[in-house]
């Protein structure tokens, strides 16, 4: 709370409502007896103004391009620590010391394996199934497996579900890899870092022992950390809103699964590589395709740019477009889709179509350039985008269960259907 307020006349009265700060100077207001008071909701189209929580988890300047986990700038994190390392900061609140680590480690290792029986889900789905639409089901399922957990208030069986899902979910991305190309499923070992796991688990084949790169495999885990949470984002929302019914982790993450699908956001990655793929199939035509976007012709965008806090850059595009530079060259590899990539954005940031909305590449936009060197189909670029974004989702659904006097998400709306009218019996309609 401050000492400031914000008085709102309606009518002949007037109302006060406190100012809350934020640890960083930030301000908001409190509406919560706005309706109480005047019977007055506020609308406020895709949260646009609409602060539903406070957070001590992730803090984020949209106008100076800034982004923090736990106070922990991403430009440090991204360089210097490790997934789990972050996945660990975000889930506890501090960076942890070296035994904590190393506990965590040992803890998340013990449970990789998914029971037999999950097996037969994979076997159940078509070939061409969605990677994303497997991980969802999948992860939903596992609460069928653990029922002990769907009491969230019982903190043991909250821990055993956050490690479970940690250890889980790249053995199920890396099954569900194996399904849409036939391949048998290769379990995981736990001799092996997390991200060397999640790669040998999808890259080996009965012939062929994958050997992890290092340059891949740092590369990745730079990609998991600058995804890993981003405050109240859809998907974090619906894992949050599904979380404040009391449903338990698994069901509240695979909604929040769910949510991230979506072209608009984590599913953007598979849309900008496919958009690249079009222009590229078309000569290689950026002007004309800019012209489309511009012209709003039939509802299409230029994927990857745009964000809805973000309003000067992204800091995570800034690192992710180095580190796509860096792992081609690395790795040897040329890819005329990074330079038609690298040509969109030139024109964009000197379109005034662009610049007067501020739209500037986001997370989305050089990932998935990364992932195809490393050898991941596009369909894969979002259960990539999901394996990161786990600790993120699994922190704040903690929080929030934990907030005193946590109460279930429920917007209100203002009615726009018909007035009382009678009901009419089908034959006289
Ligand atoms: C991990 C993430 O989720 S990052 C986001 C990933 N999503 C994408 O990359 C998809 C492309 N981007 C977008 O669709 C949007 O920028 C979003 C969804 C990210 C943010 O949307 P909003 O904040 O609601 O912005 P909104 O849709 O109101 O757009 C504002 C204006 O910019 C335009 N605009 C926004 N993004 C784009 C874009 N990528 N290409 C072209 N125009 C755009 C809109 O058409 C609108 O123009 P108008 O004022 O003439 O109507
Ligand atoms: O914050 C958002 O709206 C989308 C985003 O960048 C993310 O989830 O990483």
């Amino acid at each position: 709370m401050s000492d400031k307020s914000v008085v709102l006349r309606y009518g002949d009265d007037e109302y006060t409502y406190p100012v809350i700060n934020s640890t960083v100077g930030d301000e908001g207001f409190d509406i919560g007896k706005l309706r109480a008071n005047t019977g007055l909701v506020t609308l406020d189209s895709g949260y646009g103004n609409t602060a539903a929580y406070k957070s001590a988890i992730t803090y984020l300047d949209g106008e100076q391009g800034i982004l923090r986990y736990r106070g922990y700038p991403i430009e440090q994190l991204a360089e210097s620590s490790t997934f789990l390392e972050v996945a660990y900061t975000l889930i506890n609140g501090d960076l942890p010391k070296a035994d904590e680590l190393s506990a965590f480690k040992d803890e998340i290792t013990q449970h990789t394996l998914l029971h037999e029986d999950v097996k037969r889900f994979f076997d159940g789905f078509p070939r061409d199934a969605h990677p994303m639409a497997m991980l969802s089901s999948v992860v939903s399922a596992l609460s069928t497996f653990y029922q002990d957990s769907h009491n969230p208030f019982d903190e043991e069986q909250r821990h055993l579900s956050t490690i479970r899902l940690l250890a889980k979910l790249p053995t199920i991305a890396a099954y569900a890899y194996k399904k849409s190309i036939g391949h048998p499923f290769v379990y995981p070992r736990n001799d092996l870092s997390y991200v060397e796991n999640f790669l040998r688990m999808t890259f080996s084949v009965p012939a062929q022992e994958y050997v992890p790169d290092p340059i891949v495999v740092s590369a990745l885990e730079k990609l998991l950390i600058l995804h890993a949470d981003h405050e109240q984002n859809c998907s974090t929302s619906t894992v949050r809103l599904v979380g404040s019914s009391q449903a338990n982790m698994f069901a509240s993450i695979s909604a929040g699964i769910s949510a991230l699908w979506g072209p608009l956001h984590g599913g953007a990655n598979q849309s900008v590589l496919e958009m690249l793929e079009g222009i590229q199939a078309n000569g290689g035509d950026v002007d004309s395709f800019i012209q489309k976007v511009k012209n709003k012709e039939d509802g299409v965008r230029l994927m990857g740019f745009g964000h809805r806090v973000y309003k000067s850059f992204d800091p995570r595009a800034k690192i992710i477009k180095a580190a796509a530079h860096d792992v081609l060259s690395s790795l040897g590899k040329s890819d005329e889709l990074l330079d038609i990539a690298l040509k969109l954005e030139e024109h964009a940031l000197s379109d005034e179509y662009f610049v007067s909305r501020n739209l500037y590449p986001n997370v989305d936009f050089y990932t998935g350039l990364i992932y195809r060197a490393m050898g991941f189909p596009t369909e894969m670029f979002t259960v990539l985008f999901a394996l990161g974004r786990l600790p993120g989702w699994i922190a704040q659904w903690h929080e929030m269960i934990k907030e005193p006097g946590s109460r279930i998400g429920r917007p209100r709306q203002i009615y726009t259907g018909e007035v009382l009218r009678d009901f009419v019996p089908v034959e006289s309609r």
